[in-house]
């Protein structure tokens, strides 16, 4: 009944956040397209961000643009995505455009001198990827701050979850996400190519960014993958589900599986839970029964986070320790199993020293992932959680690597040059 009561109560305080009166000095974001995404990933998150404000939108309909702007309370509009660029009192750009315009808007941004807050995948391929983030990187000091929205990343639930991991010892890894057949309209941007969509794109670049996350690594060698296409008729260049699996240099092989339109029985939509397993190679356990000479003890780990997308709403860590004795000959003598299972709804049981990590249970990935960048924008100190330049080109090189290995064409280069 407890876990029932706080499951509600944490979806109250998260879709009501504690508005907070902005600071003389706060930080003003102007967004780019009057996107599906923002309310959920920037605007409600501001709210209770004393250094934010939201403070224009630019939409390609000026109608959408002021019914948006109206309905969250967002005082300036633009015309066009130039003129929010240009505008000399927006000092962040929050781009969550189609993927195929994120290098074009995160350039012409970046240019104009503005922090960028880059959806994911923060560009079309990798050949984009070198492009933006070598150019970010050459920039002079100060540089604008680019970040590509990896939030996940930045809950407590993950780093609670990769303290449970040894990574040179992982056997393989899994992970998937799914949306629901149905969700998506047959117009969408994920089905459109020229816009750089498909299902490895979207659901698919978290689970890419999952594997590397876990093996602390970029894979040796893509070792599968097969792409379903979408129906006949529609475009075959896009991968309606994606599954694929890599070795990493430890000889573990991380799998994904990554569905835009995931049916179960008799083609009604399918819900999974966002989730990773993480299973070890056995390990030897140096212990009493270890002791004993004539006897070995070895152990398997293997961790699981289910729900990594949401965790603020609800998420569960299961740790499950396989231990097994042997005999000088090998057979088996006793075999066990130990289980916990852990939450991280805030950093109170994962702190350490030197890393400044705040926050409450209402905050979601994206508030946590809005502290850090703005922690960064002001030159303070925070958690510790960032995604660097070089991690974002490397994940689009493991994209476009699965993509062939597909036989499918890598997303399209941007004209813009
Ligand atoms: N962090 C997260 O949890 C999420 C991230 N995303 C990411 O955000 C991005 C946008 O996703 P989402 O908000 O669902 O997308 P939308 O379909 O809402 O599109 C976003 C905006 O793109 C603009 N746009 C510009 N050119 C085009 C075009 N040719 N066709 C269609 N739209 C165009 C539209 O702006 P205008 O208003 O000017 O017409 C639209 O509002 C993607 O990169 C996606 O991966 C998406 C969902 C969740
Ligand atoms: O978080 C998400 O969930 C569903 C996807 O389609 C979306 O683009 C992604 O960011």
């Amino acid at each position: 009944m407890a876990s029932v009561i706080g499951f509600v109560q944490r979806i109250w305080d998260i879709s009501r956040p504690i508005e907070t009166p902005k600071s003389a000095d706060a930080v003003r974001i102007g967004l780019l397209g009057a996107s599906t995404t923002a309310p959920l990933s920037l605007i409600t998150p501001a709210k209770s961000h004393p250094g934010v404000v939201i403070a224009a939108v630019a939409a390609r309909d000026f109608k959408k643009a002021e019914a948006f702007a109206q309905k969250h309370n967002i005082a300036k509009i633009h015309r066009s995505y130039q003129n929010l660029i240009d505008d000399p009192s927006i000092d962040v750009i929050y781009n969550p455009l189609p993927n195929g315009l994120h290098f074009e808007w995160a350039m012409q941004a970046l240019r104009a001198g503005k922090h960028v807050l880059l959806e994911k995948p923060s560009v079309s391929n990798a050949a984009e990827a070198d492009t933006l983030f070598s150019f970010h990187a050459e920039l002079r000091s100060p540089r604008p701050v680019l970040l590509e929205a990896f939030h996940y990343r930045f809950h407590p639930s993950w780093s609670g979850f990769l303290s449970f991991i040894t990574a040179s010892t992982i056997e393989s890894a899994r992970s998937w996400m799914s949306v629901p057949a149905g969700v998506l309209s047959s117009n969408d941007i994920r089905f459109q190519y020229d816009l750089a969509g498909g299902a490895l794109m979207d659901p698919g670049t978290y689970l890419v960014s999952i594997l590397r996350q876990v093996f602390g690594a970029e894979p040796e060698e893509c070792l599968s993958a097969v792409a379903t296409p979408m129906p006949q008729g529609r475009d075959q260049k896009i991968d309606q589900v994606m599954k694929a699996s890599w070795r990493f240099p430890n000889g573990g092989i991380g799998s994904i599986e990554a569905n835009l339109a995931r049916s179960t029985w008799l083609g009604m939509p399918g819900l999974d839970l966002p989730s990773v397993v993480v299973k070890h190679k056995e390990v030897p356990v140096t212990d009493e029964v270890g002791s004993d000479k004539s006897q070995s003890h070895g152990m398997i780990h293997t961790v699981a986070l289910y729900n990594w997308a949401l965790p603020a709403i609800w998420h569960r860590i299961d740790i499950v320790d396989e231990h097994v004795t042997r005999d000088d000959e090998g057979k088996v003598l006793k075999r066990w199993t130990l289980k916990k299972t852990k939450k991280y709804y805030t950093w109170d049981e994962l702190q350490e020293e030197g890393k400044t990590r705040v926050g409450s249970k209402s905050w979601t990935t994206y508030r946590h992932q809005l502290e850090q960048f703005i922690n960064r924008i002001k030159g303070q100190r925070g958690s510790g959680v960032w995604v660097d330049e070089d991690d974002s080109i490397k994940q689009m090189e493991m994209i476009d690597g699965a993509y062939k290995k597909a036989g499918l064409p890598i997303r399209p280069t941007s004209t813009y040059g």
